[in-house]
């Protein structure tokens, strides 16, 4: 070779048997580097670069971290409000979480130390792990794609008022069908990342030797058969998901639009934005991929290609922050843990009947999407908004109401932040049915459950926060009931 002990390097590139020369052209050699066979260390990236990714990485395990642990803890922290797309929220929050605690802090210790200081069985591991949890996401996002779809157009073959009571079963069964969704989907992603450990296709460190994945660039029938299978598996496959899923959902909400399917639409355009993340995220790094599979040289530079592969991490901190804004479910949730929990509600009131959300305008849109009981409940939120102008006489504790539907196996959930219960309406505004349960609380947070269609449980749900920090909290179920 031409190698004149500066600008060549020969290095074992951990593929046994093999000895791959590195030529680096026209660097300076004490700015890029590889560890040559003198023990002398060549940077492959400039120190900032180095630096950047560290701290980006560094942001991601922390923030990752933080946010990953907050949902899964509020996530369980009702395990009864556990429904098909929580269990799907709290996977991909265990996936993201298991990035963030042990992708990212690996490749960041690797940014830091500007080359991977660990052993070639820990960039297997790494490589494994990551790639695992990477399709992992992405297959729940396909199924929940898929759940969307399944609920959109069952609801438009038998809407639900046709549908007959098995809330109770549906529980039960919802908890089967996710733990073999889950199942499912962390098998589907170890069959397609484990293949390496068995010698087809290889994991190797990646650009700037701060991370390791599939070896990309490596032209042996073996290992390009293996990027194939894992372009098919990982990519192709999920994409038709997503793409028939969501298809089928527009084809179907284009010919109804009736106000009670708001609360589906919104999870529908969750995880419509959840996936749109998840492609923002990932695109540059398939790219980055498919030019280094199909380039016969190194065409793009280890700066370069080390961004792809950060930036596909940034996915883990996205999706919490996607939950918060977007899942009602998920705010409410919080708001009660954080009532219960940290001694405060989760956001300042405002002296306003709040809905869960500050952007969330009117209360009886959003309560109104909930029909029959919703009617009820329209009274309440309307009479609230009145009582809410005399607000700055009164001094009783605000109440935070909440409401939760189990409507064909899908649980939908609403609250509003009442400023004075004594405000709220007497049990005469309610109908017949609904004020034998009203008048069974003593609180001054009164309630109201609509009892027009008996096969749609509902419960209401009434938590009031006090001056000191106590909880007092009343649960009040359907009368026919399932409490
Ligand atoms: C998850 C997706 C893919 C595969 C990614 C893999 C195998 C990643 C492995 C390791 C990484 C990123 C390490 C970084 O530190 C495709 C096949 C690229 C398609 C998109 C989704």
């Amino acid at each position: 070779s031409s190698w004149d002990g500066r600008n060549a390097v020969v290095f074992d590139d951990y593929v046994p048997h093999q000895q791959y020369l590195m030529v680096i052209a026209n660097q300076n050699v004490s700015e890029y580097s590889v560890d040559d066979p003198g023990g002398h260390r060549h940077l492959l990236m400039p120190i900032w670069a180095y630096q950047m990714a560290a701290g980006y990485l560094f942001f991601i395990c922390v923030i990752g971290l933080i946010l990953n642990t907050i949902v899964v803890i509020v996530l369980l922290n009702d395990p009864k409000k556990m429904t098909p797309l929580n269990w799907m929220l709290l996977n991909l929050a265990c996936s993201d979480g298991i990035i963030a605690g042990f992708g990212a802090p690996i490749s960041a210790a690797a940014a830091f130390h500007c080359g991977w200081p660990f052993s070639h069985e820990l960039c297997v591991v790494y490589a494994m792990i990551v790639s695992t949890t990477g399709i992992a996401s992405i297959t729940t996002l396909s199924a929940l794609a898929m759940l969307r779809c399944k609920l959109v157009v069952q609801k438009h073959v038998h809407p639900p008022n046709r549908i007959s009571a098995f809330t109770n079963h549906s529980v039960r069964l919802q908890r089967h069908q996710a733990a073999l969704l889950l199942t499912l989907i962390w098998s589907y992603s170890l069959a397609v990342t484990c293949p390496p450990l068995f010698g087809w296709g290889h994991y190797d460190r990646e650009a700037g030797h701060i991370s390791c994945s599939v070896n990309w660039e490596l032209k042996v029938v073996n290992n390009r058969s293996y990027i194939f299978y894992v372009f098919a598996m990982g990519q192709l496959v999920p994409s038709v998901v997503v793409v028939v899923s969501y298809f089928s959902i527009l084809h179907v909400v284009r010919k109804k639009t009736r106000r009670r399917d708001a609360a589906e639409k919104r999870s529908t355009v969750m995880v419509a934005v959840m996936i749109g993340a998840f492609i923002i995220t990932w695109t540059p790094y398939s790219i980055l991929a498919l030019v280094e599979f199909f380039s016969d040289e190194q065409t793009v530079s280890p700066v370069w290609a080390t961004v792809p592969c950060i930036f596909a991490k940034t996915a883990v901190v996205l999706n919490p922050i996607i939950y918060g804004f977007l899942n009602t479910q998920f705010r409410l949730t919080w708001e009660k843990f954080s009532i219960r929990f940290l001694g405060r509600p989760g956001r300042p009131y405002s002296g306003q009947l709040a809905a869960t959300s500050s952007n969330e305008q009117p209360q009886t849109r959003q309560l109104a999407d909930f029909s029959p009981a919703g009617r009820l409940t329209k009274i309440l939120a309307q009479s609230i908004n009145s009582s809410s102008k005399t607000r700055q006489n009164l001094s009783s504790p605000p109440c935070l109401v909440e409401r939760q539907q189990q409507q064909e196996g899908e649980e939908k959930q609403e609250s509003v932040l009442i400023d004075d219960p004594n405000q709220l309406p007497s049990p005469s505004l309610i109908s017949p049915a609904s004020e034998a349960t009203a008048t069974r609380l003593s609180n001054p947070c009164v309630g109201m459950v609509g009892d027009e269609q008996k096969e749609q449980p509902v419960s209401l749900e009434i938590v009031r926060y006090l001056p000191n920090a106590d909880l007092h909290r009343i649960r009040m179920l359907h009368p026919l009931g399932m409490y």
